[in-house]
């Protein structure tokens, strides 16, 4: 699958498995849960002060914050992004 979320979430799981010191991926796999649920936590926050300010924009830039940093968290848990997909589909 080629979507961007797949696509993004196929360099996670790279960074995951070869760990590079430049990486900003790799130092929140360093950092563990900690430090990715915090990054969670203050994304989602964004996102709301995002759409509370009504910045079409903004909020664009948030989601796609909050999206990479829940796709570094099921990557961390060892959970297959199409593992998300699947509940969607079965959703419809
Ligand atoms: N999509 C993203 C992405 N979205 C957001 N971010 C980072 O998430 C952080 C957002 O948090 P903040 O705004 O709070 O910024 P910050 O102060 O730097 O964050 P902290 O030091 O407080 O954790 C920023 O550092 C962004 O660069 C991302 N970092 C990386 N990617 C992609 O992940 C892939 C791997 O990147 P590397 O890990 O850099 O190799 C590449 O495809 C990148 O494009």
């Amino acid at each position: 699958m080629n979507d961007p979320l797949s696509e993004l979430f196929a360099v996670i799981v790279d960074r995951r498995e070869n760990p590079q010191e430049t990486s900003y991926t790799c130092k929140l796999f360093a950092g563990g849960d900690n430090k990715i649920l915090k990054k969670i936590g203050e994304e989602s926050a964004e996102v709301v002060m995002a759409c509370k300010d009504d910045d079409p924009d903004a909020i664009a830039s948030e989601v796609a914050d909050l999206f990479y940093h829940t796709l570094v968290a099921i990557a961390h848990h060892h959970v297959d992004l199409q593992l998300v997909y699947d509940k969607l589909a079965q959703r419809r």
